[in-house]
């Protein structure tokens, strides 16, 4: 008698998905445009695991906006706004934006042929964080990335953080300035690169105050500023520890969230354009009052079936 066996990846059993990155931020596509699958945590947690699964920071389910709540609420406000981008972390929990991997949504919307987008052009892409402008410039991809946040509000621009972090590997505990957009960061300056290269984010770091919805840590270090086609440029080095993930090699939210962090810390003067170098790559964010875009490539790997 053969034992019945039950995958691990349930309602992903035998679907065709698609692995794709971000500046090596990577995902694991569902292509779900009626919203049939009910997708468990559990599920989430198989695909994205690296030694057992697909193997991805996160999971990307392709839906319809009319197809589920958080989509036909939005939809009110933004009828544009076709296709939702359900971003899950790699422990499957929910998390409102995520801006490498709304870029590989739209990369994969084009080559699926589910969007006409020529050079160019641009969507509005539903996402739990709001509605989000996406527009192609040859193989780079520019998201209009909405109002960014201090929560800390002025008194902590003043201080120039409101949040004290202790990071293993490295010997005093650092001031910390929150920033959402809208899912929460934390951006910490490091004196260093040598001093960025010693943190130990495969531990957990620890704040007080506590974030009450958790937080994504970023690392970083100001390298300077250039002239670049007639305009100052400021360039940081970030390393990331995302919530609900681990440490990644970038996070499009995490770099918006960095060069807001080293533009106030800068003070009045301070460039509104940053080169955010990440172990997986380079982004380009721009600051435009109270908006901030993101600018960077979308790759899509393999086509793979679980079973
Ligand atoms: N990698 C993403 C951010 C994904 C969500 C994050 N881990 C959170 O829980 O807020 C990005 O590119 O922005």
């Amino acid at each position: 008698m053969t034992a019945a066996t039950t995958s691990r990846f349930g309602v992903l059993t035998g679907r065709s998905l698609v692995t794709g990155h971000g500046t090596e931020n990577d995902f694991v596509l569902v292509p779900d445009p009626d919203g049939t699958l009910a997708l468990t945590a559990a599920e989430v947690v198989a695909a994205c695991d690296r030694h057992t699964g697909i193997g991805a920071d996160g999971l990307i389910r392709v839906v319809r906006s009319r197809a589920l709540p958080e989509g036909q609420a939005l939809l009110a406000d933004e009828p544009a706004a076709e296709w939702f981008m359900d971003y899950r972390n790699a422990d499957g929990s929910l998390a409102e934006m995520c801006g490498n991997g709304v870029r590989v949504f739209v990369h994969y919307l084009r080559e699926a042929g589910l969007v006409e987008l020529p050079d160019g052009a641009g969507i509005v892409v539903g996402t739990r964080g709001g509605a989000r402008r996406v527009t192609v410039a040859g193989e780079r991809y520019t998201v209009e990335m909405g109002t960014w946040a201090m929560p800390g509000g002025l008194p902590a621009v003043e201080a120039g953080y409101d949040v004290v972090v202790s990071v293993p590997g490295l010997e005093e505990p650092r001031a910390g300035l929150r920033v959402t957009l809208p899912n929460p960061h934390t951006v910490v300056a490091l004196p260093d690169e040598t001093t960025l290269d010693a943190a130990d984010l495969a531990h957990a770091p620890t704040y007080d105050p506590v974030p009450p919805e958790g937080t994504n840590l970023e690392l970083v270090v100001p390298l300077g500023e250039d002239r670049l086609d007639g305009e100052t440029v400021g360039t940081v080095r970030m390393r990331v520890l995302e919530r609900g993930v681990g440490e990644t090699r970038s996070c499009g939210t995490g770099t918006c969230a960095a060069a807001l962090a080293v533009r106030a810390w800068a003070g009045a003067g301070a460039p509104d354009t940053w080169r955010v170098l990440v172990p997986g790559g380079e982004v380009l964010v721009r600051v435009a009052g109270d908006q901030v875009s993101l600018t960077g490539p979308a790759v899509l790997t393999a086509d793979v079936t679980p079973r």
